[in-house]
């Protein structure tokens, strides 16, 4: 903090603060700004190649609007710790991502500079569109609406619903559409290639300096004159344009491309672009890692980094220690090609996450065999869909969280044809800093209720990997297969494929007292809870049951004839889950036991490390021991 001694940047607690600095300073404050973000991120990890993209990008935001009255609505929110540490929280920034510190993402529970709330990608258009419309009925006429839209974002459905409503809306929206080329890897599909075109045409590029240089000079025009001008201008720039750009051709007024690392230059732009009414987009340029040389050589490792030296750029979190269990996504990765050798028909899906799945293995050994379709959840399902149709098995690798956006094309598409597309739902449960946005807690229960679904959460790796061998065999239908962030237990995951009977659960540890049902890594921990209570005398049977849909019936007919006491645990949301399944089981059967569902409770879980928030939702090892302690006592 001395370091801020004399700054700028420590002079600004708020936007207006920000205001009331010379055009010339706005160099000095991006400077200061990107070195805080640097100095912080290094040490307390989070996202960080975006947010250095759009640090110019911020100030001249800030400084051109009035925030918080105008709203700022930033897309996904992975790159807004700019915007966060120039409204107010600079001093908290320490906490960004921790347990009980500052979100990742912008909230409008934290601040009120925060309009709304995000964490999944291209929703901003939609929702800049929402307060425009709200705007204009409260007659707040002179309030702004900004979304920004990185070129990764603009590649999801959603963006292009919000774009085709806001064409015809004449809503007072401006559209800035942040183009660093990259997603988390690098962009792909028409989108990405028609964005870089525009960006590289010399004639479009000097048509698009002409109409700039004309709009720079209405600063000293009276409104008259200036409405004059932007009319004349509006009108040449869509007749010369309207046939060869897709905004444009939509209604949509475009402005750009334009440098986005330029912070006096931008600055005057969004200021003559606050006075032109209706729907328009402004095309900025920028750089994903600008002013760190690591994070712009290597794009996707700077994503979100972990631990990084904050002057080398060397990182600190390295992945695969030796005899450290590996990540589950690297299972998936690497079994996913074993298994494609042996059977030709399977391919691979990832909407935009080859290196978050680790389908990145597959793209490089069979690149005519695995597809990145861009940020684009529903198409992915129904792209597999298509494909299974016509006999191929696609593995469609999806986080459990941007599934959710999926959820009609399970079913319509995939489920009621009962087709055979593995659905491999990566960061399955509670996935830590990323927090609510991106918990994967909701899939078991949203899976489970649908028809023909083979829902299942491996325990370990090479149950994972069994899994995902019995998925690919002959004749299967639908087939879903949860796994959580990070690694699970097992060095030496590598075994022989088996194959595992539908709807089989396996007997851990058998025991008299109280039985324990658990689901996928949950598994792991109450292991540990169980062999302990052993040791302290009790008899305790745990079941790991694989599947929650079908339920291992035979053994469930055992359990409720053996025990009046029985836990569940689930790394999901209690409600409508695995233990729910559980408990209907029950109920339909007749029984009648104890049943003590454990798991994530109906509400928003925020974030903090994996450890700290299945602590506070009470099924780690202490909570399921005690929970078991007191069911064996009462
Ligand atoms: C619906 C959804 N799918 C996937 C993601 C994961 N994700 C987060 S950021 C990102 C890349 C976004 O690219 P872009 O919008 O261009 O932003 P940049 O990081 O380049 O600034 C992806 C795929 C997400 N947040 N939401
Ligand atoms: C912002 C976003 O949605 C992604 O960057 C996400 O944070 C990735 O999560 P993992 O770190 O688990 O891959
Ligand atoms: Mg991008």
């Amino acid at each position: 903090m001395e370091e801020l001694e004399g700054s700028l940047l420590k002079k600004i607690n708020e936007p207006a603060d920000l205001r009331k600095l010379n055009l010339d300073d706005l160099p000095v404050v991006c400077d200061e700004l990107r070195q805080f973000i640097i100095d912080e991120v290094s040490s307390n990890p989070g996202h960080f190649g975006a947010s250095l993209g759009v640090v110019e990008l911020t100030v001249a935001l800030h400084y051109a609007y009035k925030t918080p009255y105008d709203l700022l609505i930033w897309d996904v929110g992975h790159q807004a710790y700019g915007h966060k540490i120039l409204t107010g929280r600079r001093e908290q920034f320490h906490t960004n991502r921790k347990y009980h510190g500052i979100s990742g993402f912008p909230k409008p529970s934290e601040s009120i500079y925060d309009t709304f709330g995000v964490g999944h990608a291209s929703t901003s258009i939609s929702a800049a569109l929402g307060m425009a419309v709200a705007a204009d009925l409260k007659k707040q006429r002179d309030q702004k609406i900004v979304a920004v839209i990185g070129d990764g974002s603009m590649t999801g459905g959603m963006a292009f619903e919000g774009l085709n409503n806001a064409a015809v809306n004449n809503s007072n929206v401006l559209i800035i559409l942040n183009d660093n080329n990259m997603a988390i890897d690098p962009n792909v599909g028409g989108v990405s290639n028609y964005l870089l075109n525009i960006s590289k045409s010399k004639s479009y590029n000097k048509l698009k300096r002409k109409i700039w240089n004309g709009l720079g000079k209405l600063n000293g025009l009276g409104p008259r004159a200036r409405r004059l001008v932007q009319n004349t201008e509006g009108a040449l720039k869509s007749a010369l344009l309207k046939e060869s750009n897709l905004f444009e051709s939509l209604g949509i007024r475009y402005f750009g491309p334009v440098d986005g690392h330029d912070v006096k230059y931008l600055a005057n732009v969004l200021r003559d672009l606050r006075d032109i009414p209706g729907p328009k987009l402004l095309h900025v340029i920028t750089k994903k890692g600008k002013g760190f040389k690591q994070a712009e050589l290597f794009q996707t490792e700077f994503h979100a980094p972990g631990k990084f030296d904050k002057v080398t750029g060397e990182l600190f979190d390295c992945e695969c220690a030796m005899n450290k269990p590996p990540k589950f996504q690297n299972v998936f990765g690497n079994t996913l090609v074993e298994l494609a050798e042996m059977n030709e028909r399977i391919v691979g899906v990832t909407p935009a996450m080859p290196t978050g799945s680790s389908l990145n293995i597959m793209m490089e050994k069979m690149p005519h065999r695995a597809f990145d379709v861009g940020i684009a959840e529903q198409h992915a399902v129904t792209f597999s869909a298509g494909m299974a149709i016509q006999g191929l098995i696609p593995f469609c690798n999806i986080y459990s969280t941007f599934m959710q956006r999926s959820y009609d094309q399970v079913i319509h598409d995939v489920a009621i044809q009962n087709l055979q597309v593995v659905f491999c739902l990566d960061r399955g449960g509670l996935v830590g800093a990323d927090g609510s946005t991106h918990h994967g807690v909701f899939d078991l229960a949203y899976m489970r209720h649908i028809p023909n679904m083979i829902v299942t959460a491996p325990m370990d790796e090479i149950e994972l990997r069994n899994m995902m061998f019995t998925a690919q065999q002959e004749n299967r239908g639908p087939f879903s297969i949860r796994y959580p962030r990070g690694c699970g237990c097992q060095v030496s995951w590598k075994q022989s494929f088996e194959s595992i009977p539908i709807g089989k659960a396996r007997v851990l540890t058998d025991g008299n007292e109280l039985a324990i049902l658990t689901i996928g890594t949950t598994g792991i921990t109450a292991a540990r809870a169980v062999k302990a209570l052993i040791k302290d005398g009790h008899s305790v049977a745990h079941y790991d049951m694989r599947f929650v849909k079908p339920l291992d019936q035979e053994l469930l007919h055992q359990v409720f004839a053996r025990f009046n006491k029985i836990i569940t645990v689930e790394d999901g949301v209690i409600q409508g889950g695995f233990g729910s399944a559980v408990v209907e089981f029950m109920s339909d059967h007749q029984y009648s036991a104890n049943v003590v569902r454990m798991g994530v409770p109906d509400r928003f879980v925020e974030h903090g490390t994996q450890e700290e928030l299945i602590r506070e939702c009470g099924y780690d090892q202490k909570g399921i021991y005690q929970m078991a302690l007191h069911l064996l006592e009462s």
